[in-house]
């Protein structure tokens, strides 16, 4: 592979201007993918799979609307607590790693990111039963288990609605992701409920490794937050990185910060744009179709003078945790079209990343939960000291 090309001219540096890459997701009718609307949904996520990986997306049940201001209200509530009571549901509590992360506490590319969160995976009122060896560490090829429990919320008397809200989100973006996952399947020209198979993994009846994750976020500006300095020389909201898993339906309050790199390695800026969504295909994806499917590298700049806190409400959808995928896609399971699309945009040369090729792929014969415990153990050492010792890298 060469390097990418130079760009023809220097184009416009915020996603906001390029309408490929608004997608309108009431075109796409799962029922009836030979439509009209559907096939015009489809071939503009085409462009988006082989070209940015990033994309916008409009009138999705969480682009606008009382959910999404229900979910504001929220998320303004909760990060407008005082630190004691978020930290009441500190995420070092939870050895399935779900809490409140405070300012700075967690790192990408190893420096800190100047941002708070809460984390939260699917609702599961108990840990998995483990035997012995997987609660003292001795089954490592079972430490993924320990991602399935319950989530921390705080009560309605602090943030009324808190946990409902929270739970109707996780609820509603399972179901834009399942409907999005069809189309991708459409997109690439594969059996139906090829891909769809993996978000349901082999125990699929019951559901019980089925994953997802999702954070509340708070990118606050000013010079100390809740007692902690900032470091005066880094705007690194969240460092450059690819989501890990399959797809991320991102939602954002109306402040700058979100940027996508290009397939050039340019950053171009993403601004919120009214009554849509930002979606973006995790690593999963490139590892399965060998780089056909681009899953972008992206970051949040964070600027201590910003007059308001930036919020955003990630979710992330994972293959399930039982998942094996035995080999990546064949290139005869694979539809004309896409190809056509990719060769007409990149065939030919590499595209440019500030992330390494390959980062958080999950290995071919190997459950995906061995890959979702490396990206949160990576991230979240504090819960690593206190849950799991054993684990502890010693630098
Ligand atoms: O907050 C945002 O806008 C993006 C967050 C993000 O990329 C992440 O947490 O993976
Ligand atoms: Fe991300």
């Amino acid at each position: 592979m060469t390097a990418a090309p130079a760009p023809a001219s220097a184009t416009a540096d915020s996603l906001a201007t390029q309408k490929t890459y608004h997608l309108d997701y009431a075109d796409w009718d799962p029922a009836d993918p030979a439509s009209a609307s559907s096939r015009r949904f489809i071939a503009s996520l085409q462009e988006a799979m082989v070209g940015h990986g990033f994309f916008y997306l409009f009138n999705s049940p969480l682009s606008h609307g009382p959910r999404r201001e229900g979910m504001y209200d929220v998320v303004s509530r909760f990060f407008a607590l005082p630190l004691e009571a978020r930290q009441r549901i500190t995420i070092d509590r939870s050895p399935h790693f779900r809490g409140y992360t405070a300012f700075g506490d967690e790192t990408t590319q190893n420096r800190q990111d100047l941002r708070d969160q809460v984390d939260f995976g699917p609702h599961a009122p108990e840990p998995l039963p483990r035997t012995r060896d997987e609660i003292e560490g001795r089954a490592e090829k079972t430490n993924w288990k320990n991602l399935i429990g319950p989530n921390q919320y705080v009560p309605d008397d602090e943030v009324p609605g808190f946990e409902r809200t929270v739970r109707q989100w996780f609820h509603e973006a399972s179901r834009v992701s399942e409907g999005l996952t069809e189309a991708v399947e459409c997109a690439l020209g594969v059996e139906r409920g090829r891909l769809g198979s993996y978000i349901k993994g082999k125990d699929h009846d019951e559901g019980r490794y089925q994953y997802a994750r999702m954070k509340i976020i708070r990118y606050p500006p000013g010079q100390q937050v809740d007692g902690v300095q900032r470091d005066a020389h880094s705007r690194q909201g969240v460092g450059a990185h690819k989501d890990s898993g399959w797809l991320t339906l991102l939602s954002t309050s109306p402040v700058d910060g979100l940027e996508v790199q290009d397939l050039h390695g340019r950053w171009i800026n993403v601004p919120y744009l009214a009554g849509s969504i930002v979606v973006n295909f995790g690593q999963q994806f490139e590892n399965l179709s060998h780089g056909l499917i681009q899953s972008a590298t992206h970051r949040v700049i964070s600027n201590p003078s910003s007059v308001a806190p930036r919020y955003s409400v990630a979710w992330f959808s994972f293959p399930a945790l039982d998942t094996v995928f035995a080999r990546p896609l064949a290139d005869d399971e694979i539809g004309d079209d896409i190809k056509r699309h990719y060769e007409r945009l990149r065939g030919g040369w590499d595209v440019v990343s500030d992330v390494e090729k390959g980062d958080l792929f999950a290995k071919f014969g190997e459950e995906f939960g061995e890959v979702a415990w490396k990206g949160l153990v990576r991230s979240h050492q504090g819960v690593v000291r206190r849950w799991y010792p054993h684990l502890v890298v010693q630098s």
